[in-house]
């Protein structure tokens, strides 16, 4: 078994991805972020103050005749964007391209922070990291895709995101056709519980590849590619209009500069940042924000969105790797 669901950006900026969630009997369809550096599905609901839910979709536990409440389990989560949200615990029927997966947990929203209020894209998160990343308690709690993996075809899943166009996340099967070069696979570590790998160089450009070894993590619920200082220095050095921007705290330059690419290794292959999708979105007039920017104070380095668009990239549970493929 196999299942397929297109997703699309948030805005004008890719600032995030969207997928429809089917929860409950009958379904209530929520528009979700799905996000492979959390492990909570979490949704604004009928227990979110209504102030907080205006302009979200909610799920209505009591209007699902295959809920169950989880007595006793609630939910706390921080991201690393310091946004965060709380509640309960259900399980239900949830359905992502067509595939089901029933006793489901779905974590019911019983406070939510400014920022998720503010941001009426979505309704809440599919977290697709590990599921010893799960905030539940006194029980954790497995994400959607754990519980799909043993009934789908293989153990895997693939994001596919595309700047100002569909994509797709795709679970049990790899679409080879989406990508445009080979699919390189590295092992992951799991001790931090996401999709963690090492990645031994990088390239400016044409410019030759510089060692220098990269402990980070595909997130797809990261917009941006947050690397070292001394990579992202080295790559706005590149970019003559470029400047550090106290007020937006990152690089950004003049909007009609042609940015180089930016390639970093996965194993023997490396994947290649276009320029185009590094010139990340206009702050005011002339000036753009770059799409790399410094992972300082996060303690990790985070290949979010603008280094996922580059690729087909697969999420391997059974063999615990991840796969890139240029695309
Ligand atoms: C340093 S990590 C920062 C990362 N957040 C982000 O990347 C947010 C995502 C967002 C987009 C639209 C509206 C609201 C939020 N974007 C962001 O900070 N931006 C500022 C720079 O310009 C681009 C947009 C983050 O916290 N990611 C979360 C998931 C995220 C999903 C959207 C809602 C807020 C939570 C998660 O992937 C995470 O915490 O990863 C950990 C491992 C760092």
């Amino acid at each position: 078994q196999t299942g397929s669901a297109p997703n699309h950006p948030s805005d004008s900026e890719d600032d995030e991805y969207i997928t429809n969630v089917s929860i409950g009997t009958p379904a209530q369809v929520l528009p979700l972020d799905f996000d492979t550096g959390s492990s909570d599905l979490w949704v604004f609901s009928s227990e979110t103050p209504s102030s907080s839910a205006r302009g979200h979709t909610i799920y209505t536990p009591s209007k699902s005749s295959t809920s169950k409440k989880v007595s006793g389990a609630s939910w706390s989560i921080t991201y690393g964007d310091n946004s965060s949200s709380s509640g309960d615990v259900y399980t239900d029927t949830v359905t992502i391209g067509g595939f089901s997966v029933t006793g489901q947990a779905v974590e019911s929203a019983t406070k939510v922070s400014t920022q998720f209020v503010q941001d009426t894209s979505n309704s809440g998160l599919v977290g697709l990291a590990l599921d010893s990343g799960n905030t539940v308690k006194p029980t954790k709690q497995k994400t959607w895709f754990s519980n799909a993996s043993s009934h789908l075809a293989q153990p895997v899943f693939t994001a596919d995101l595309n700047h100002q166009a569909d994509g797709s996340y795709n679970f049990g099967f790899i679409d080879t056709t989406l990508a445009s070069g080979p699919i390189t696979y590295v092992p992951i570590s799991t001790g931090n519980g996401f999709w963690e790998f090492t990645s031994a160089s990088y390239a400016i450009g044409g410019g030759s590849s510089k060692k220098h070894s990269t402990d980070g993590i595909a997130d797809t619920g990261t917009t941006l590619l947050l690397l070292d200082d001394t990579i992202v220095d080295a790559y706005y050095n590149q970019v003559e209009s470029a400047q550090y921007d106290d007020s937006q705290e990152g690089y950004t330059f003049d909007c009609s500069e042609d940015l180089p690419s930016f390639s970093f290794a996965v194993g023997s292959s490396t994947i290649t940042v276009p320029g185009s999708l590094i010139n990340f979105a206009p702050v005011d007039g002339n000036t753009c924000f770059g799409g790399l920017q410094s992972d300082d104070g996060i303690g990790i380095s985070i290949f979010g969105d603008v280094a996922i668009k580059a690729a087909l990239v697969v999420f391997d549970l059974g063999n615990k790797r991840l796969g890139w493929a240029q695309k």
